[in-house]
C-alpha cells in the first residue's frame, strides 16, 4: 500500500482528503495538487476500483491541464469507490458531497469524470447548494451539461485534425479507432465524423465492433443510448472485437478515450496508426510514449487534446457566479481554437527539440505553474 505522504513531490499535492461515511459505506478521496494558478477544479470519478495513487495522478495531469490551455485554475481531481450503476448512488454521493463540505467551494468545485452524470452534480449541488459548489449540472438548473453536449469528445477531434494536418493527413476519409464509447468517446466519434473521417473501430469495457468500411455512428450512439455499454454486443454492423483489439485495429487515428496506462510497452510496439490522441487521462505509459516518438508516431498528449472539459467547466464557473446562461456557441468556438493552436504548439516545440511530445507539453505546463509559484513567493523569485 502507498504511503500517501509518498506521493508529495516539488509540485504537490497541497492536500488530500479522505473520507468515509459508515452507514451507506461511502469511501472516497479528494485530491488537491497544486493551486499556485488557481483554486483546485476537476471531475470526480466513481468506480470500484478507485485508488488514492490514482486519484493523485489525475490531479496532477489537471495541474498540467490547466496550465497548458492557460486557464486560472489548479489542479485537482475526487474519487469514490463505488459502482456507478448500483442503487445506492445517490446516497453515497450526498455522504460525499457532505464530508468535503469543509473544502467546497473554497478549495475545490465538483465536476465530472468518469461514473458521474449531469443528474449527479446536480444532486452535489443540492447537498452542498448553489454557489458554485459543482460543474456540469444540467441546462435547466442553469448548468453546463458537458458531458451531454460532448465537450471534451469535440476537442479531441478538433485537436486530432491540426496534428493530422502536419502529418499531411487529411481527416476527410482518415481512418479512426476509439477505445470507450462513454461522454468523450462517443462525442470524439461523432466530431470525427462530422469531419469527413471513418470510423473504423469502437469499444466499450463489454467489448467492441470493427469494421473496416466504416460503421455508422448514428447507428452505434442510438444502440448505446438503447442499450448502454452492453450495445457492442447488441447491434449487428461490423464484426465483433475482444476487449482491448481496438487499440491494434488499422487506422490512421487511434483515440484512447476509457482508462489510464491501457498504452504500455508492448502496445506501443504493435499500433500502427499515423497519430495518437489521447482522450482518456493518462492512457499511455512514459516508457510507451518515448518508444512511440522513437517509431514516429506522434501523441497529442491528454492534457491538451482532451481540455474541452476545463474549458466547459471554466465557462461553467463564470455563469455560477453571473447568474447568466453560459454561451455555448462561444465555448465550441474558444475550444477549437485553444486545443487546436496548442496541439500544433507541443507537436512543433517536440519535433524541434527531439523531445516527446508528452515532455514538450509537459515543459510548457511545468513553465507556467513554476511563475505562478514563483509569484505568490512559494518559490524563490
Ligand atoms: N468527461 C469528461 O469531461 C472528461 C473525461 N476525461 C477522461 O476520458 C475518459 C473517459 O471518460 P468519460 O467518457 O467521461 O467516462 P464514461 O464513464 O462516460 O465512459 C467510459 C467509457 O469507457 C469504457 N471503458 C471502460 N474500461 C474500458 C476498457 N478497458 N476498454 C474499453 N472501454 C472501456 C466504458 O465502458 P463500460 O461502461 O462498459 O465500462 C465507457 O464506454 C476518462 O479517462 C476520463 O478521465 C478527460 C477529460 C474530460
Ligand atoms: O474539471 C472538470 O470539471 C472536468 C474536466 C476534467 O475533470 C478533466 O479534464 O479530467
Amino acid at each position: 500500500m502507498t504511503d500517501a505522504l509518498q506521493l508529495v513531490d516539488e509540485w504537490g499535492p497541497e492536500k488530500i482528503v479522505v473520507v468515509s461515511h459508515r452507514r451507506t459505506g461511502m469511501r472516497g478521496v479528494l485530491v488537491i495538487d497544486n493551486t499556485a494558478r488557481g483554486i483546485g477544479k476537476g471531475g470526480t470519478r466513481m468506480a470500484p476500483s478507485v485508488t488514492v495513487p490514482e486519484v493523485a495522478r489525475l490531479a496532477r495531469n489537471m495541474t498540467w491541464k490547466w496550465a497548458a490551455v492557460d486557464l486560472f485554475y489548479g489542479g485537482a481531481k475526487a474519487g469514490i469507490i463505488a459502482d456507478p450503476s448500483a442503487a445506492d448512488k445517490e446516497a453515497v454521493l450526498r455522504a460525499f458531497a457532505r464530508a468535503l463540505h469543509n473544502e467546497v467551494p473554497s478549495e475545490y468545485v465538483f465536476g465530472l469524470d468518469m461514473g458521474l452524470t449531469e443528474q449527479d452534480a446536480a444532486i452535489i449541488q443540492d447537498e452542498l447548494g448553489d454557489r458554485g459548489t459543482a460543474v456540469g449540472t444540467p441546462a435547466e438548473l442553469g448548468g453546463l451539461a458537458y458531458d451531454q453536449l460532448g465537450v471534451t469528445g469535440f476537442g479531441v477531434a478538433e485537436a486530432a485534425e491540426a496534428g493530422a494536418a502536419m502529418l499531411d493527413l487529411p481527416l476527410s476519409g482518415a481512418r479512426v479507432a476509439i477505445q470507450g464509447y462513454g461522454a468523450v468517446g462517443k462525442a470524439a466519434a461523432q466530431r470525427f465524423h462530422q469531419l469527413g473521417a471513418t470510423i473504423v473501430a469502437v469499444s466499450t469495457a463489454h467489448g467492441g465492433r470493427y469494421d473496416p468500411a466504416g460503421l455508422d455512428v448514428a447507428t452505434l450512439s442510438a444502440a448505446s443510448a438503447e442499450y448502454g455499454d452492453a450495445f457492442v454486443n447488441r447491434i449487428d454492423i461490423g464484426s465483433p472485437l475482444a476487449a482491448g483489439k481496438e487499440l491494434l485495429a488499422d487506422c490512421e487515428i487511434l483515440v484512447p478515450a476509457a482508462v489510464q496506462d491501457v498504452i504500455d510497452e508492448d502496445i506501443a510496439q504493435a499500433v500502427q496508426p499515423r497519430l495518437i490522441v489521447e482522450g482518456a487521462n493518462l492512457p499511455t505509459s512514459p516508457n510507451a510514449q518515448a518508444i512511440l516518438a522513437k517509431r514516429g508516431i506522434p501523441v497529442i498528449p491528454d492534457f491538451v487534446a482532451n481540455a474541452g472539459g476545463v474549458i466547459a467547466a471554466a465557462f461553467a464557473m463564470d455563469a455560477r457566479h453571473s447568474g447568466f446562461r453560459p454561451d455555448t456557441t462561444d465555448m465550441f468556438r474558444t475550444i477549437a481554437e485553444k486545443l487546436r493552436a496548442n496541439a500544433q504548439t507541443v507537436l512543433t516545440a517536440a519535433t524541434r527539440d527531439q523531445l516527446t511530445p508528452h515532455q514538450a507539453g509537459r515543459r510548457l505546463a511545468e513553465e507556467r505553474v513554476h511563475a505562478a509559484m514563483r509569484g505568490k513567493g512559494r518559490l524563490p523569485g
